[in-house]
């Protein structure tokens, strides 16, 4: 378990979700969390669980020895500039999952030297399934070790170069809206044809788990495995190939880039 204080500044979606998992995972124990926002009402869950809530962000961050940054990207820079003062670069660490704001700026924000990381997870993150892209500046080995073990009790991790993060939150962090949009269609799919909401949301789910287990387990490409679906003249074929049809790969591939874009264009 860690013995350092993590401060998670903007308890939303993200934020919280980041300190159930670190609950979950016993990586750090309740009192050694502290999480803002500016009505922490909604944080009552958290708190319940006896982690420590704040609006006050200065001195969540002058308690903490590692600052988890949760807030939306259009104001990160207005809310850190007020607590500028509050930054050490010799006793903090600033781990970043705000969309398209480069160490660089963050190292601008909290002051030079300080060791900044982009860590881009997803909301998978609350019951540690998340997949997070990392990647690291000015940080020591420990710093840079102690990254890594956090992310790896909350799923599994991956350091990136810095050019591929915005590519990373469109798979990662994105992809989880893409996969359940995609569950969601199955799940009209198969109330369509014969099955009751809860057991057609079921198999859908179980099935999209499954077919995740058999690339993962196996490192496979997904189309080895659908060739042991596609039985000749089956149904299977005759469905997907009218899936394809209908632009199925290709509606994901545009949507994907179009994401991709709104982050670089913004
Ligand atoms: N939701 C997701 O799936 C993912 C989000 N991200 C990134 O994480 C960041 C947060 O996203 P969400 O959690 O979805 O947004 P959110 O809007 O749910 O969370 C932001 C939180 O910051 C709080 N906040 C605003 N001003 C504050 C202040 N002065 N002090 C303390 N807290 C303040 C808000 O009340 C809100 O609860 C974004 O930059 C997003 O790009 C990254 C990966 C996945
Ligand atoms: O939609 C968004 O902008 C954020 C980034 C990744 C997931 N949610």
């Amino acid at each position: 378990m860690s013995t350092k204080k993590i401060a998670i500044i903007g308890g939303g979606n993200l934020g919280s979700a980041i300190a159930q998992g670190v609950l979950k995972s016993g990586f750090a124990s309740a009192p050694d969390i502290i999480i803002t926002k500016r009505n922490i009402e909604t944080l009552a869950g958290l708190q319940a669980q006896g982690v420590l809530t704040e609006t006050d962000n200065a001195k969540a961050i002058a308690a903490a020895d590692v600052i988890i940054v949760a807030l939306k990207p259009y104001n990160i820079k207005e809310v850190l500039s007020r607590v500028k003062s509050a930054f050490n670069p010799a006793k903090h660490m600033l781990i970043s999952v705000v969309t398209g704001v480069s160490m660089d700026e963050l190292e601008e924000i909290a002051g030079p030297g300080m060791p900044v990381v982009r860590a881009m997870p997803n909301t998978a993150i609350a019951i540690q399934e998340s997949m997070t892209c990392i990647c690291h500046k000015n940080t020591t080995p420990e710093q840079a070790a102690w990254v890594m073990q956090l992310f790896d009790q909350l799923g599994v991790t991956v350091s990136i170069d810095e050019k591929l993060m915005d590519a990373a939150t469109v798979l990662g962090a994105c992809g989880i809206a893409y996969a359940l949009r995609f569950i969601r269609a199955s799940i009209q799919g198969g109330i369509e044809i014969g099955f009751d909401v809860r057991t057609a949301n079921m198999i859908a789910a179980q099935t999209v788990k499954g077919a995740a287990a058999l690339l993962i387990s196996g490192n496979r490409h997904p189309e080895e495995e659908i060739d042991k679906v596609t039985t000749p003249k089956g149904c299977t074929i005759a469905g997907l190939n009218e899936m394809e049809h209908q632009g199925f790969s290709s509606s994901l591939i545009k949507g994907i880039t179009v994401s991709y874009n709104k982050i670089l264009k913004g």
